[in-house]
């Protein structure tokens, strides 16, 4: 990796102290960036290079995935930070801020490769871009870069009139869409896993899925996250964005040892081919919800409308739940069910494949009941990684009754890189496979925007579910025969060893 000047837009702010310090740190522990590191931190408030330096140990002492020991090495990255006042609005602070890249390049040896970071508002976005351009900061003779946070736009049109503000100044190869979804190791290994496993490569197409089901549960509520989350909701807060990013990433099909263009054309496909919703039946196909008060893990816990920051009118969804098809030979009428919510029962990001059983169709036709769990392939992304496969055994203790089993694999490694990790590190080295393209961010909105219609239109109810439930019970109406796997049902979640060493970590479990 070439030696770069990391410039951080909003240097002060909570982004930046609780992922993107610490993302650096444990990239730096581990040998991965090479060259002398020069880090230019910006804000309004004033603060000298040693405050600066001092505030960005006391994250790594907090926020850190690896233990962060007195010594030389930790001393030559923290010396590596500075810090410059600039106002996004002032033209000449950019001017002071090129005068300060340039003397670190020239004092560290630094080629001119510049990556702007911008962990800041969005509403920033677009004049930061310009004041690049205009500044000077942005002719570079090596390359330069700009890693952009969400939200991406409220809606189509404002994405698209913020993806034109970016462009005045950057090309697309050129701007990094941080999606932290993509960062997630188990996200990153999804293709691997598909094309590396000729039985899964065989399996992924309708023919054998009868569903797919992806969730992000969590059982925080909103925090203290109220001004912008009230505004944002479930849909723009994850479903536009993180839960469209892990539909693409599921059901894109790829050759081994493609390139990260590939990666992007084969998403575009697949979000591409998501069946258009029209707005008169978004109501059939989305449910909304709300958290009303409840009880998470023994504590009682607020309704949404309770919690400080929010209107006890609100409408606001904290909990979205869509069916959708997409319209490809792979695919074509197997149901992709997405669901995410806060203050839901458990914490879990997860893709469940149940795959079909035909042979329960015949004895049901033709015999009445056999009636064989279906095989299940669940994928668990976070909070733990792991995969497990569901299958039907004969239990000689039972008579030779049918049950089934699961087969498990469990990362079993809490020191895995953390998203931040992986994606500051791919942006380092320019390679955009896991950041979201344009055109991908584009597709997504306009799938969702008939869904913003409804709601703005009142056309789409919002339905309240109790705080520590799996989300209000029209969600399982979504399904028809269907229904979600709870956490309990999955093998992941079964915790007795029963004849199985503990530690293994591939084992096969007793299962439902
Ligand atoms: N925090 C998080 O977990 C996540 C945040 N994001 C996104 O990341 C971005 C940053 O979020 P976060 O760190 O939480 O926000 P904060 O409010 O904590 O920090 C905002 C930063 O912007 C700086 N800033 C504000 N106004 C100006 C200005 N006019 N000129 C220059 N700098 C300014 C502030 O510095 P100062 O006050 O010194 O000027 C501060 O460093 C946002 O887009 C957010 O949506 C995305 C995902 C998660
Ligand atoms: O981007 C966001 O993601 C988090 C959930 O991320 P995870 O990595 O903890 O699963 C969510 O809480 C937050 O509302 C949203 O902005």
């Amino acid at each position: 990796m070439e030696s770069s000047t990391f410039v951080l837009f909003g240097a002060t702010g909570d982004l930046a102290k609780r992922k993107i310090y610490p993302a650096l740190y444990n990239l730096f522990a581990d040998g991965k960036l090479s060259g002398p590191l020069s880090v230019i931190g910006l804000g309004r408030r004033e603060l000298s290079n040693e405050t600066f330096q001092a505030q960005v140990l006391d994250s790594l002492r907090t926020f850190s995935r690896r233990k962060v020991e007195e010594s030389a090495e930790l001393q030559d990255f923290l010396l590596a930070f500075e810090y410059s006042v600039l106002d996004v609005g002032r033209p000449e602070d950019y001017k002071k801020l090129l005068a300060h890249v340039q003397r670190r390049e020239e004092l560290l040896n630094i080629p001119e490769n510049r990556m702007f970071y911008l962990s800041v508002g969005p509403e920033f976005f677009g004049p930061i871009a310009g004041n690049i351009n205009t500044s000077g900061l942005g002719d570079t003779k090596g390359w330069k870069r700009l890693i952009i946070e969400k939200p991406f736009g409220r809606d189509l049109k404002s994405a698209r009139a913020l993806n034109d503000s970016l462009n005045a100044a950057f090309t697309e190869e050129e701007i990094f869409r941080i999606d932290h979804f993509l960062g997630k190791p188990m996200v990153q290994n999804l293709e691997v896993l598909k094309y590396s496993n000729p039985v899964l490569r065989a399996l992924w197409q309708n023919r054998y899925i009868a569903n797919v089901q992806i969730t992000a549960a969590e059982t925080v509520g909103v925090e203290e996250r109220a001004g912008y989350y009230d505004k944002a909701g479930a849909l723009r807060d994850m479903f536009q964005n993180h839960m469209l990013q892990l539909l693409m990433m599921m059901a894109m099909q790829l050759p081994k040892g493609s390139t990260p263009e590939d990666v992007r054309s084969k998403k575009r496909h697949v979000i591409r081919s998501v069946r258009p919703l029209l707005k008169e039946d978004v109501a059939r196909h989305v449910v909304r919800g709300q958290y009303a008060a409840g009880e998470i893990r023994g504590s009682k816990v607020d309704g949404y409308t309770s919690e400080p920051g929010i209107e006890a009118s609100s409408q606001n969804e904290t909990y979205i739940a869509a069916r959708l098809w997409i319209d490809d030979p792979l695919w074509s009428e197997v149901p992709f069910y997405i669901r995410t919510g806060k203050r839901m029962k458990e914490k879990s990001t997860r893709i469940v494949i149940e795959f079909k059983e035909p042979f329960n169709d015949l004895h049901n036709k033709n015999r009445g009941k056999l009636e064989l769990d279906p095989n299940l392939l669940v994928i668990e992304i976070g909070p733990g990684e792991g995969i497990s496969l569901q299958l039907n055994t004969k239990n000689p203790r039972q008579h030779g009754q049918l049950e089934p089993v699961s087969i498990k694999h469990e990362s079993g490694n809490p020191d895995l890189p953390e998203a931040y990790e992986n994606l500051i590190y791919d942006a380092l080295l320019g390679d955009a496979t896991f950041f979201a393209h344009w055109e991908e961010v584009e597709l997504s909105w306009q799938w969702v925007q008939p869904i913003i219609e409804a709601t703005e239109e009142g056309t789409l109810p919002l339905h309240s579910y109790a705080a520590g439930s799996y989300g209000p019970d029209a969600a399982d109406e979504l399904l028809g025969e269907d229904h979600w796997w709870l956490d309990e049902e999955l093998p992941a979640e079964q915790h007795e060893p029963n004849d199985v060493h503990e530690t293994d970590p591939v084992a096969i479990r007793p299962g439902a």
